[in-house]
């Protein structure tokens, strides 16, 4: 049976690592702060971050990261995505090069403008590389309910060796060769639900809402087929089937987020509302960076990035979309198949 070492004990980190403690892997959880190791071992709950669920015995929980990634076959990335290249860098002389390194975290680092394959890729080079993501609250997976995600790897057969270890009787896991759509859809669609969030807290209705999650995969795949995603991966799981779940839950922080910037909260007094991660701030200024440099329209993620960080009046936001130049729906899209 494969060891699995999963870093970050935040909601996801740990979920996951039930999830597969419970299919009977040997698993070790790494958290760095010792206040929530102690209570992690003392009470087998990890209560900041997913409530009264149990953690099992058999987790090895652990501060150490020598000791959590040194014999892990399979190590999984399970914090903010500006944290992933510490992470490596952390892991890089102990993780074993033959192990497959899973990344969870949905989002694009700032600064560099990169994907979280490319960031790993940047310090890992020799480790077989999968992304998992989709439609997927921590809270619902820990509540074992039905759930549906992608691996996505160069390698499929890597892909495929981690659709099998996640695998179980609620949680169902397909494959997929395009890592890059994979990616862009997980952390672009956290912009848009930010987005409906604001309009939530707007107090405007289901109509706005449709309106801002249909344009917004509209803008997404735009993007990311313009980087060199496949149009069919943002139609999937890891495309609109995010979206829909982060757009339409009140588990997700992202939309959480944004229904507080629409009451009028300041960015600060968001963040620390939320106290978890809110990946959509910091994949706003890079979509905004990337689209600008592809020149592709990014309507929805422009009056975004404005309201977040050139402090425009959201309801303004609203009225420069609804005032654009008039459109014919899809042609957009066509664009790009024409391109292509
Ligand atoms: N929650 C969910 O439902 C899902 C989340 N994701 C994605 O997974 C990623 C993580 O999300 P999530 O678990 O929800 O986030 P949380 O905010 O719940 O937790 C993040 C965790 O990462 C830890 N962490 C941050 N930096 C480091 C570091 N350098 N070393 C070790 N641990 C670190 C934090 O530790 P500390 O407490 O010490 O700050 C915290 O425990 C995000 O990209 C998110 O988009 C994907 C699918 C589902
Ligand atoms: O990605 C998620 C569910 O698939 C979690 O979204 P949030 O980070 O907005 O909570």
């Amino acid at each position: 049976m494969e060891k699995i070492s999963i870093i970050g004990a935040g909601s996801w980190g740990t979920a996951l690592a039930i999830l597969l403690s419970d299919k009977g892997y040997e698993v070790s959880l790494y958290a760095r702060r010792k206040e929530q190791i102690d209570e992690m071992k003392n009470n087998r709950t990890n209560k900041n971050y997913l409530g009264d669920i149990k953690i099992p015995n058999d987790i090895i929980i652990t501060d150490e990261i020598k000791e959590a990634v040194e014999s892990a076959d399979v190590a999984v990335m399970a914090v903010s995505s500006q944290q992933v290249r510490n992470v490596a860098e952390s892991i890089k002389n102990y993780v074993k090069k033959e192990a497959v390194i899973v990344n969870v975290a949905k989002g694009l680092e700032k600064g560099t403008n990169l994907r979280i394959s490319q960031v790993v890729n940047s310090v890992l080079s020799d480790n077989p590389f999968v992304v998992l993501s989709g439609p997927s609250h921590a809270e619902e997976v820990a509540m074992k309910m039905p759930t549906t995600v992608v691996a996505a790897s160069n390698d499929i057969s890597k892909a495929e060796y981690i659709q099998d270890i996640f695998s179980n009787e609620y949680f169902r896991v397909y494959t997929n060769p395009d890592v890059l759509g994979v990616e862009l859809g997980g952390a672009l669609k956290n912009i848009i639900a930010f987005g409906v969030g604001i309009i939530d807290g707007l107090g405007y209705g289901d109509n706005t809402k449709a309106a801002i999650m249909t344009r917004g995969i509209t803008e997404i795949t735009r993007l990311g087929a313009s980087l060199g995603g496949q149009i069919s991966t943002f139609a999937g799981l890891s495309g609109i089937g995010d979206l829909i779940v982060t757009c339409t839950s009140s588990h997700s922080r992202n939309r959480r987020a944004g229904i507080l910037i629409g009451k009028g909260y300041s960015l600060e007094e968001t963040l620390k509302e939320i106290h978890m991660v809110v990946e959509g701030i910091t994949a706003t200024e890079v979509a905004y960076n990337l689209a600008k440099e592809k020149n592709v329209d990014m309507p929805i993620t422009k009056e975004i990035y404005r309201v977040l960080y050139e402090n425009k009046d959201v309801k303004e936001s609203v009225k420069s979309l609804m005032g654009r130049t008039k459109k014919h729906e899809t042609e957009d899209i066509f664009n790009i198949d024409i391109k292509q």
